[in-house]
């Protein structure tokens, strides 16, 4: 997947990203997982340089120069031990590169002091240094720029002492030359390779990441956009109760659930009564008003079972399970008490409010919502008739018409 961004560009001869903030966070990110390797690396490569004490003790015996090397190779090892083991304990806001070279240093300069202590040996040292420069490299994980810094100063500080202490002659000082050369090419492009491989590989799952990122706030979005339509489609605008069509799709659900459990289940047609009248006396407004508040109240006296609905005008619907036609009863009168109750404030203070509630139930038998509706209706406008203000039951069952 090819990179879009200018951000993730990867230099090409530091093998680093040429945004600097983004290489900043890409080396804190990387240093907890590699300060382990470093630790190890340098562990190991201190403890090679420490062992060729056994071939300075068989090439020089207990000399002068023998004590010297064991002084320097001690002073080296216990460098590199102290970095490897702090390395460790440094967090992702300690990240130092020249400490992280330090390692190198130290063994380069060990190396190369090995020459005039034991200059008779400068063949097997030729090997070492071009196996330590690919080390530098490839081994102690480094910045390129960092590796490259110490694998210069071992090689050229190697050429100068092999030259002035061990009588390294013209041509193969350039044979030497030549082959480091080699060594530090070789060197420097595989881990140039490596490096911008890595930060490739860390700027594509960076991407991936963020588009998931976006992707799950496009989700957030649609669902919050689908919750506000579902609500639009579901709910009155005006009084927030269910609208008429999804009151009767979830009525419908529970009365089936109450005829399959065979218990009983009642339904309330509410109507203000003389809303016209309140309408043309304190205008539409106030009109609108009255019908929150009786929504209000209608929503209160429920209980969390019930379900509520405003079937249109001035009329509300409350469909209640597991309740028999005389518990119905005893809601109702309660609910149309609590509308009385209803005070309003200053013009419409005198506004005396009542509701006619026409209740039908049945007990787990047979028939359907629209029925059970219907006989409702039927009651409120039985109530209505004889005078508002009242709750009429139906007190036959649904089969009965
Ligand atoms: N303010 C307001 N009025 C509405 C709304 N929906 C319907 N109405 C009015 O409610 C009134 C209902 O009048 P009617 O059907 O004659 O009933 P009523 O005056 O309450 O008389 P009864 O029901 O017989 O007691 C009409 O004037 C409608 O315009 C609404 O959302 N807001």
């Amino acid at each position: 997947m090819p990179l879009r961004k200018k951000e993730y560009q990867v230099h090409g001869l530091t093998g680093q990203f040429c945004d600097a903030s983004r290489e900043r966070m890409y080396r804190r990110s990387i240093l907890e997982g590699v300060s382990g390797e470093f630790s190890l690396a340098v562990c190991v490569a201190a403890c090679v340089f420490g062992m060729f004490a056994i071939a300075d003790y068989y090439l020089l015996g207990l000399t002068r120069e023998f004590y010297l090397l064991i002084a320097m190779r001690v002073v080296v090892v216990s460098i590199c031990l102290l970095v490897a083991f702090s390395a460790r304990r440094w967090s992702s806001a300690e990240y130092r590169p020249w400490l992280h070279a330090l390692p190198l240093w130290v063994l380069a300069t060990g190396i190369i002091l090995i020459v005039p202590l034991r200059p008779e040996s400068l063949s097997t040292q030729i090997t070492a240094v071009v196996v330590a420069t690919m080390a530098f490299y490839l081994l102690i994980p480094n910045l390129l720029t960092f590796a490259t810094a110490a694998s210069l100063y071992l090689n050229v500080g190697f050429l100068v002492v092999a030259v002035l202490f061990a009588g390294l002659a013209p041509v193969p000082t350039l044979l030497l030359s030549l082959l480091l050369i080699m060594g530090n090419v070789l060197g420097f492009f595989a881990l140039l390779r490596l490096e911008s491989l890595q930060r490739k590989q860390y700027a594509l799952l960076h991407e991936e990441r963020e588009q998931n990122r976006q992707l799950h706030q496009e989700i957030a979005h649609r669902q919050s956009l689908e919750d506000q339509l579902r609500m639009l489609a579901e709910r009155d605008a005006l009084t927030n109760l269910n609208n008429r069509g999804h009151f009767i799709k979830v009525a419908n659900n529970l009365l089936h659930r109450a005829q399959s459990d065979n218990v009983p289940f009642s339904l309330f047609m509410i109507d203000v009564d003389h809303f016209k009248h309140i309408n043309d006396t304190w205008g539409h407004s106030h009109g609108d008003w009255v019908l929150i508040r009786i929504a209000e109240v209608c929503a209160e006296a429920m209980r969390p079972s019930d379900v509520i609905g405003r079937f249109g005008g001035e009329e509300f619907v409350m469909a209640l399970p597991n309740t028999s036609s005389e518990d119905a009863q005893r809601i109702a009168e309660r609910l149309k008490q609590r509308v009385a109750a209803l005070s309003f404030t200053d013009e419409m203070s005198e506004l005396g409010i009542s509701v006619t509630i026409g209740v039908a139930s049945t007990n787990g038998e047979g028939g359907d919502l629209e029925a059970l509706i219907k006989r409702a209706d039927e009651m409120l406008y039985v109530g209505k008739r004889a005078g508002r203000d009242r709750v009429v039951v139906c007190r036959d069952g649904l089969g009965d018409g």
